[in-house]
């Protein structure tokens, strides 16, 4: 009989990984002095991979916070949401959200994969999901546990969007799912168009926010409210681990179709409620993104910096004002020799690889965050220009000679 366990012993990518000293896959940190600046390997570096877009990880507010309700109510909840382990704080941290997205009500899970998770409570058979090629896994994994049919549009085109609304069977129950900002391009949807279609064939849209909640808009709820779209978008999630400096995500919408996840999501049943230094945090770190909007405009200069550095250098740096920063590399090996270059020049990045993009998609993702200082940005694309000759993704001259 075949043993399960044979495809774990000699795996391609794990000789590769191995053998290019990045085992277990990434570095790990070893002290973190601020958002930007950590020890691995016995070496300060910049961090320019963390999601801490804001840079409220570091918040002395933010820490005391969680500090507070450890002290007060323990490391742990020790039980799912619908049995033990509902606190106030967590109805606190609720109502809070959904005041601040105009929703109705929230729903807070542990992590921002459950929470897509946790949609898979509204997909049954009968549903289909019209998914685009670019969506985070969580949001796949939901269609897959729900039993839905998922069909997939490629990324950002509307045209296909369309002709998947018009193939769908009438009487059919849809649900459009997108990301506001997408994860590891850093470049928008198109909710304009998007919420045309919606509704035009009544469609339900889905939008996750991970990457834009706190950052993007005014008011920093994300891109709806960006583009003055709020209304078209029936169900918004976002995470906690981001903007928000903790961990855990949320889901927000009607009252009625929040409280049937609530009691029907597997993720939101069967598993441990947010710990309470988790909820006190992100409760803290909305604080500020409601009340300090001048994190917001720095993470957006520091991007914006960034991008022009790296496009002077030659890089195609990604279009969209967001803070992911992607360097498209569109080779496997390429890819990771251009990460271990960076590394080598104190900057730490996120090598993005197949599963996490497509196959010929491969890049460096950076993400600014406003813990960024200027010279931490300079010295960020000085490493990308070092880094890509010695690799040679781009010339000795740099701009115009870029091979990505
Ligand atoms: C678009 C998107 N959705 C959901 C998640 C899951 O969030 P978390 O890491 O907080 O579980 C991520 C995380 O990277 C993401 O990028």
């Amino acid at each position: 009989m075949p043993d399960v366990f044979d495809k774990c012993r000699d795996w391609e990518t794990h000789r590769i990984f191995k053998s290019a000293g990045l085992y277990p896959f990434a570095p790990a940190v070893e002290e973190v002095r601020s958002p930007s600046e950590v020890r691995v390997g016995g070496r300060w570096i910049i961090m320019a991979a963390s999601n801490d877009y804001l840079g409220l990880s570091a918040d002395p507010r933010v820490q005391e916070a969680a500090r507070e309700a450890i002290g007060t109510r323990g490391t742990s909840c020790s039980g799912s949401r619908l049995a033990n382990g509902t606190h106030v704080l967590h109805l606190e941290l609720e109502e809070r959200l959904a005041a601040f997205l105009h929703r109705e009500a929230a729903l807070a899970l542990s992590t921002g994969y459950q929470t897509n998770l946790a949609v898979s409570a509204l997909l049954g058979g009968d549903e289909v999901v019209l998914s685009d090629q670019d969506n985070h896994a969580s949001l796949r994994d939901a269609v897959r546990l729900g039993g839905a049919v998922e069909r997939v549009f490629r990324h950002n085109d509307m045209e296909h969007l369309r002709w998947l609304l018009a193939d769908t069977r009438p009487g059919t129950g849809v649900l459009i799912v997108t990301e506001g900002v997408f994860s590891m391009a850093g470049d928008m949807c198109d909710l304009p168009r998007i919420t045309e279609l919606a509704g035009r064939y009544g469609a339900r849209l889905m939008l996750d926010c991970a990457h834009d909640l706190g950052v993007l808009g005014a008011a920093g709820r994300g891109v709806p409210e960006l583009l003055g779209l709020e209304s078209g978008v029936d169900l918004v999630m976002t995470t906690f681990s981001k903007s928000l400096a903790s961990l855990g995500g949320a889901l927000a919408g009607e009252a009625d179709v929040i409280d049937y996840i609530r009691h029907w999501a597997s993720p939101a049943v069967f598993s441990a409620a947010m710990t309470p230094a988790s909820v006190a945090a992100a409760l803290k770190a909305l604080d500020i993104v409601e009340s300090e909007p001048e994190h917001r405009e720095r993470v957006m200069r520091n991007a914006a910096r960034l991008r022009e550095g790296l496009r002077d250098l030659g890089y195609e740096a990604g279009q969209a004002p967001t803070p992911v920063v992607p360097v498209h590399v569109g080779d496997f090996m390429l890819c990771l020799r251009l990460w271990r270059a960076l590394f080598d020049a104190g900057v730490f990045t996120g090598a993005v690889i197949h599963p996490a993009v497509r196959q010929g998609r491969e890049m460096i993702r950076i993400s600014a965050t406003a813990a960024h200082t200027d010279a931490q940005i300079d010295r960020i694309v000085e490493a990308f220009g070092e880094a890509g000759r010695t690799v040679g993704v781009i010339g000795s001259r740099g701009a115009g000679r870029s091979r990505l």
